[in-house]
């Protein structure tokens, strides 16, 4: 199978008055044609940065991309200018946020701003946009389409709002679709109903979606691929049955070991003893093993590098390392 997204070696560091964060510290994985990757991990782990970084929308000089490339249908996205990004982006890659809100004109109508891109991007008249933003609007599952169109965004609930930044975010049938948390402001119910259409259409018009997520229920249902990360690094990586079935970090382990239930806001999942390093001062180390209950003395004072297992699961873990004795 194709891959349509390829990331090497991608470290993405903040400047802070502290020092250097390494949000994302020297990640790489591949994001095959029609396939859905997720990557999970708790608050801090990277994933958002991540999800920015490969959008191009890392602000300089706060942020930076400090090393690393970006393959997507033949080019290098790093070498790309600011214009040539843009032209991708919302064209043949396009991102859904947490936060509908912050990304809609509250003064103009719904169906102008799906219109929007339309126009710009897939060079539609006014007459052939507005019958595609209807179209659109009723694709997500919204009824009375024309009467959304004329609405105002404060005129639509949360779940009503998302699925018009999906909408918006599909109007040019992108070949990658990134999905930050999309559904986790809102209630159970919608999230379930948002997630099945959100699966639906990527199938039918088979694009490629990264997931971001803190919600192993969500990856049950509809990654193919997960990555977990780990304070800026991915620690384990493989097929959803592959990993589900036999995780092998420990921190994947006590991520499971929670039982997700699909759909159901899973914030007690990460009731792992203990607490992420500070990211400010990161030490020559596996970056769990204080929190881990199988820690290695080498654990403590070597990091370990991902390591092909079977099938396409890999993990950074000491314990997987020939030569290296328990405590
Ligand atoms: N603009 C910024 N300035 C400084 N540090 C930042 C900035 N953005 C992110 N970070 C840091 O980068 C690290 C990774 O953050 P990121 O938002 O990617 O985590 P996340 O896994 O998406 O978490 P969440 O689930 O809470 O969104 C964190 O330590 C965070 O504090």
């Amino acid at each position: 199978m194709r891959n349509v997204m390829e990331i090497e070696h991608l470290s993405t560091y903040f400047y802070t008055r502290e020092g250097a964060v390494k949000a994302v510290n020297d990640i790489s994985f591949r994001i095959r044609e029609g396939e859905t990757v997720c990557i999970v991990g708790e608050s801090g782990s990277g994933k958002s940065v991540t999800a920015l970084s490969v959008m191009g929308l890392i602000e300089e000089p706060a942020g930076k991309i400090v090393e690393g490339q970006i393959h997507f249908d033949g080019k290098q996205l790093l070498n790309l200018s600011k214009q040539e990004l843009r032209t991708i982006r919302g064209n043949d890659i396009a991102m859904i946020f947490q936060e509908p809100m912050s990304s809609l004109n509250p003064v103009i109508p719904i169906g102008k701003q799906i219109m929007e891109p339309l126009k710009t991007h897939q060079g539609l008249n006014k007459k052939e946009a507005k019958r595609r933003a209807i179209e659109l609007i009723e694709l997500v599952g919204i009824s009375r389409p024309e009467q959304i169109a004329e609405s105002y965004p404060h005129q639509l609930s949360g779940g009503m709002l998302q699925r018009v930044m999906i909408a918006m975010a599909i109007s040019c049938e992108p070949k990658l679709l990134i999905a930050d948390e999309p559904t986790t402001a809102l209630d159970v119910t919608i999230q379930a109903q948002i997630l099945d259409m959100l699966d639906r259409i990527k199938q039918k018009a088979n694009m490629s979606m990264l997931l971001i997520t803190h919600d192993l229920g969500v990856v049950a249902e509809i990654a193919d691929y997960v990555i977990v990360m780990y304070s800026g690094k991915i620690v384990e990586e493989g097929e959803v049955v592959e990993l589900f079935d036999n995780p092998k970090h420990p921190y994947t382990q006590g991520l499971l070991r929670s039982k997700p239930i699909i759909g159901d806001r899973q914030d007690e999942l990460y009731s792992i003893p203990g607490q992420v390093p500070n990211p400010l001062d990161l030490k020559e180390s596996c970056y769990f093993h204080d929190r881990c209950e199988h820690c290695l003395p080498i654990c403590k004072t070597k990091l370990p590098q991902l390591k092909g297992m079977e099938g396409r699961q890999r993990v950074a873990c000491w314990l997987y390392e020939e030569g290296t004795h328990h405590d």
